[in-house]
């Protein structure tokens, strides 16, 4: 396997193209970023310091229109990883239809570190940085891991301010007040629920008699939880940075949220109450949250969580993959002989940039839908595009991952061919 998260998800692609038939050119173009920009990002600490953060944007293509992507505030943020993620929201907005291409962020730090004004700092600096790389009709940025509604809003201000000119279009996942979407903060989960709701009755399998575990307790994996919850499902362990809690009989989600909710320190950014503090019996390692025998695995934290080195310990019968890449290439291959299903990232957390896309509709019209509205849009596309790409795996005696990609690869091949040669390659 290569040590590269890009040539590995690359590697995906290469697996679709067997299914599909699209020109030698649009592939060629899908296997670079079109730009790749690396800031620096001077921040005053409190403590009167300077201290310089490293950031990036990449715009993998914008084909199918303006890209779109998270940002995402981590210790492990490297070019690589933005490469990669912005990869897949491209191929995320081509499998759902989405008028977008693929981009992603980030800055290489713990946030947690940091003080909510130098958290502030760092995030109207990276705007500063990255001004002329975004824009409502260019790139559209929205919140990822550790980032949220307060840091996009402080983003759109600073944007505003540049340009001299109130702009809510250049990022989503605001807060409501400053042109937020309603219903987007709970839409990854919600997108990801619509998913496994049409699948998992597929397999003739009742809520009831379904046992889950779920990696990771943010934006994505707590709403998906208690959703689970509330439709029957036993959610029998949840996990978070700190490590996991189990219970057999299942775990009272509702509880977990709100004890968390309101135990949040009122100035942290970041809840500081871990689910391992919260529920104190049958503590378990992330690593042996993966490898419990539960029917529904759901990954919703970090990327390459499921590799060559544990994946003869997965017993799960369906993964949904509700964070990005957390399967390597090479361990997908294996669980898939293994007759494990896997349902991939590029469908299943497709939620979150759904309806960062009608926030973004919404903004340009001016014109601001209800939660009900919201709902129904989302469900709608949810349903319709999953099952359009399990139709194709069933025909074409696929996985759920090469279907999504083929499914995908159909909308941007049509796009890339449309604009013609002699426009996108220079040829004369
Ligand atoms: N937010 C969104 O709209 C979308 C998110 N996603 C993807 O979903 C995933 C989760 O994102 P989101 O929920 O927004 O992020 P959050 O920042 O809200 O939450 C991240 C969660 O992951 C936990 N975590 C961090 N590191 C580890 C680790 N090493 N092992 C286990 N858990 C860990 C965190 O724990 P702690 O609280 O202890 O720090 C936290 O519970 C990411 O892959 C993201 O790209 C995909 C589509 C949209
Ligand atoms: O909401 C968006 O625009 C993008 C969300 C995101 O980063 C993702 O889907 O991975």
């Amino acid at each position: 396997m290569s040590d590269s998260l890009f040539a590995d998800a690359i590697q995906r692609l290469d697996l679709a193209l067997k299914y599909v038939s699209i020109s030698e050119d649009a592939i060629e173009r899908l296997k670079f970023p079109k730009a790749s920009l690396r800031v620096s990002v001077p921040v005053r600490m409190d403590d009167g310091s300077l201290r310089i953060f490293q950031g990036f944007r990449v715009r993998h293509d914008d084909t199918r229109g303006p890209t779109k992507g998270g940002i995402r505030y981590h210790p492990n943020v490297s070019l690589d990883e933005v490469k990669s993620l912005a990869f897949w929201m491209t191929f995320k907005c081509a499998a759902l239809g989405i008028p977008f291409g693929g981009a992603k962020g980030g800055i290489t730090l713990n946030p947690k570190e940091l003080s909510r004004l130098e958290l502030e700092r760092l995030s109207r600096g990276y705007i500063d940085a990255i001004a002329d790389f975004i824009g409502p009709d260019v790139d559209i940025p929205a919140p990822d891991v550790y980032t949220n509604p307060m840091i996009m809003g402080w983003m759109m201000d600073r944007y505003s301010t540049i340009r001299r000119q109130y702009t809510p279009a250049v990022v989503t996942g605001k807060p409501i007040e400053l042109g937020g979407s309603l219903g987007r903060n709970t839409a990854t989960a919600t997108g990801a629920f619509a998913v496994i709701n049409t699948m998992i009755p597929k397999f003739d399998r009742r809520p009831q008699d379904t046992t889950v575990a779920i990696q990771g307790f943010g934006n994505a994996g707590s709403v998906l939880a208690e959703l689970l919850f509330h439709a029957g499902y036993k959610v029998v362990a949840i996990s978070d940075s700190q490590g996991a809690v189990y219970d057999r009989t299942g775990l009272d989600i509702p509880s977990i949220r709100r004890y968390r909710e309101s135990n949040k320190e009122m100035q942290a950014v970041y809840c500081q109450g871990s689910v391992c503090s919260i529920v104190e019996r049958n503590r378990l390692t992330n690593a042996e949250l993966l490898a419990l025998d539960v029917d529904i695995l759901i990954p919703a934290a970090l990327e390459n969580q499921i590799t060559e080195a544990n994946v003869n310990d997965i017993m799960a019968q369906f993964i949904f993959e509700v964070a990005n890449g957390p399967i390597t290439s090479s361990a997908d291959r294996i669980l898939e002989k293994k007759g494990i299903r896997v349902f991939p990232d590029i469908l299943v957390n497709a939620g979150g940039v759904t309806v960062s896309y009608f926030e973004w509709v919404q903004n340009r019209s001016g014109w601001y839908w209800t939660a009900e509205e919201v709902d129904r849009r989302l469900q709608e596309k949810m349903i319709e595009e999953t099952e359009k790409i399990w139709k194709m795996a069933q025909e074409r005696s696929i996985s759920m991952r090469s279907a999504a990609y083929v499914h995908a690869l159909k909308r941007l091949g049509k796009s890339i061919d449309a604009k013609g040669t002699r426009n996108y390659f220079g040829r004369e």
